[in-house]
């Protein structure tokens, strides 16, 4: 459960069972047997939603093809009931399953690829998946009719009956979202989101989260398929694995709010009852209606509320409402994870990168002891930050390598050396601008394999130590330049790492907010803390690094005492200028 997780999770909790409670009630003095029908469908149609949510809305990554799930669950039921005479809730079941295998046996070859190619790459199964079916002969499987126990072969001659049954599964899949929403797993599905790269340099192993999202709303996206089979009859490759049921999937969500549990539900009382009553209206003077119907939806959605219905609300609300009180501040322990060897902590040795013919870091060989401060300083497109993708493994290396502590860096990935004990921030700050700055540093800790309590205390820890307990409940959206470089440095500071390497940690503060970081850096110094610095603040620098690195064109140029570093000619000469040194000097 993620830190103040249960007070939403109970209100959200009480509203659905309010909000059942009373569409339990409309469904029980409805009679005419079509509006029946749609009382069904919306229910369904919000458990597809639902699923669709589980893994595009918070892992982000868009999927046009959600009805090979939908459609391997209706399969399931249809089959096993014709061909082997199993009871549909085993078939609801099985199909589950299936829906679980076929998510892994997706994930694993197309979570290499991002954004479109991702989202182009879904929409080719289920069309896939719809001609082999055809192939094999299953144009059109019948159910047999099983009348006799109404619940037991989900069969019913009261329409209410498929109603009641679907509500039933909406709750078990507003359950399973809830949850996931509200626990560690959701908030790091929605890092994953929001920056994937900060998401993956915290500890986060991306593959397996997104594998398990996929998984699970793969098997909830089946289970409604199922249930489908049983209320249609008769199940056919178009209307299960057909464009029109991914993109239901799809338009309910986005048009209701992604990444929110409520958004399906909103989209599907929304757009199902009127795509279906146009199509009953209408369908026989324009045919596909229901696709116009969800096509202007998404249209009236990008250009009207871009993120969906539930958040332009609750943002106009978050507006009106007051701001919330501070978090009391509470006084932190000083927990460093340092390294205990006796040699240095990193040791750098003949690290090269080339980008195509540009040799970005070249032959670059140096040590940093334990519990000292290394500026790395160097002319604009130096190969200062290639260097730090290096080390934390965003990038790997041509040759050469580096060891933390007597293990070795390189060839592993970049969550893998997160949790090695290598903390990193970013030139351009990478946060999760809609969470709360504690989950924004929450994910830092959840990188570094801690739960629950552990985490939450660690995530407060690194807060206070940059200074920004008190702002815990603040978007990070919200947050000046300032607070967001500390915020990414607490979040690192979170994965209790023996190493930080900032990356122009005070790139674009004024002096004053300058001497306020530098402090904080200094305090982590003296509570144990090994930092590696890339900076262009040379009046920050001198008072703070203990000795420089300088780099130039990818070669190492010079390295000492930052002093005599900046009075060496050649540092002069390829970084510095000699109008900076007789600044300096004359003051
Ligand atoms: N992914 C990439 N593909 C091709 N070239 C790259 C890539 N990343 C960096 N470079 C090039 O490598 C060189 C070193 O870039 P790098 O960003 O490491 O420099 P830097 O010293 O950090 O610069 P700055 O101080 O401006 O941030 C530059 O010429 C840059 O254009």
């Amino acid at each position: 459960m993620r830190p103040g997780a249960l007070p939403r999770l109970r209100r959200d909790a009480l509203i659905f069972a309010g909000l059942l409670a009373a569409y339990l009630l409309f469904s029980g003095i409805v009679t005419n047997s079509y509006y029946q029908l749609m009382l069904t469908l919306v229910p369904v149609w919000a458990v597809v939603g639902l699923s669709w949510n589980l893994f595009s809305g918070y892992v982000g990554l868009i999927s046009f093809g959600h009805a090979v799930f939908f459609g391997l669950g209706a399969f399931a039921v249809a089959l096993s009931m014709s061909l082997y005479d199993l009871n549909p809730w085993l078939g609801i079941l099985a199909g589950t399953v299936v829906g679980a295998l076929a998510a892994v046996l997706i994930g694993l070859p197309t979570f290499r690829l991002r954004g479109h190619y991702f989202a182009l790459s879904m929409l080719a199964f289920p069309l896939v998946l719809l001609y082999v079916f055809q192939f094999l002969g299953w144009q059109e499987v019948s159910l047999p009719m099983k009348r006799q126990e109404p619940l037991l072969w989900l069969q019913f001659t009261d329409p209410r009956g498929y109603t009641w049954v679907a509500l039933g599964l909406l709750a078990i899949a507003f359950g399973i979202s809830l949850a996931v929403e509200n626990s560690r797993f959701g908030l790091t599905l929605m890092a994953i989101r929001q920056n994937e790269l900060a998401a993956e340099a915290s500890g986060i192993n991306l593959r397996r989260w997104k594998m398990m999202a996929l998984v699970l709303s793969g098997a909830i996206a089946a289970a409604a398929g199922g249930f489908y089979a049983c209320i249609l009859l008769v199940v056919t490759p178009e209307a299960v694995f057909g464009m029109l049921t991914s993109a239901q999937a799809l338009t309910v969500a986005l048009f209701g709010g992604v990444g929110t549990v409520w958004g399906p539900l909103i989209g599907a009382a929304v757009l199902i009852p009127l795509a279906e009553t146009l199509h009953a209206e209408l369908g026989n003077i324009i045919p596909g209606i229901q696709g116009v119907v969800y096509g202007v939806a998404i249209i009236l959605v990008m250009l009207l509320a871009p993120e969906g219905i539930f958040w332009t609300l609750r943002d106009r609300w978050a507006r009106l409402a007051a701001p919330p009180p501070p978090r009391p501040r509470i006084p932190a322990p000083l927990r460093i994870a340092t390294a205990g060897g006796a040699g240095p902590l990193l040791k750098v040795s003949g690290l090269t990168k080339n980008f195509g013919g540009l040799r970005a870091v070249d032959d670059i060989s140096f040590e940093v002891a334990p519990g000292e401060i290394l500026g790395i300083i160097g002319p604009n497109g130096a190969g200062k930050t290639t260097l730090f993708n290096l080390l934390n493994g965003v990038l790997p290396s041509d040759s050469g390598t580096a060891w933390l502590d007597g293990q070795a860096l390189g060839g592993r990935k970049l969550h893998a050396i997160c949790r090695m004990g290598v903390g990193r921030t970013f030139q351009v700050v990478r946060s999760f601008p809609r969470l709360p700055l504690l989950d924004n540093v929450l994910i830092g800790a959840y990188g570094a394999g801690l739960t629950g309590a552990a985490a939450t205390a660690a995530a407060e820890d690194a807060l206070a130590r940059v200074g920004l307990l008190h702002q815990a409940g603040q978007p990070a959206g919200q947050l000046t330049n300032k607070g967001l470089r500390l915020m990414e440095l607490a979040r690192a500071l979170a994965g209790q790492p023996h190493l930080l390497l900032l990356d122009e940690t005070l790139a674009g503060l004024g002096r004053e907010e300058c001497d306020e970081v530098l402090t904080v850096l200094r305090r982590l110094r003296e509570a144990g803390m090994t930092i590696v610095i890339i900076e262009h603040t040379m009046h920050a620098m001198l008072k703070l690094a203990d000795r420089f690195v300088v780099i130039d064109r990818g070669r190492l140029l010079a390295s000492g005492p930052p002093r005599e570093v900046v009075e060496d000619p050649a540092v002069i000469e390829a970084y510095l200028g000699r109008k900076w040194l007789a600044k300096t000097c004359s003051k």
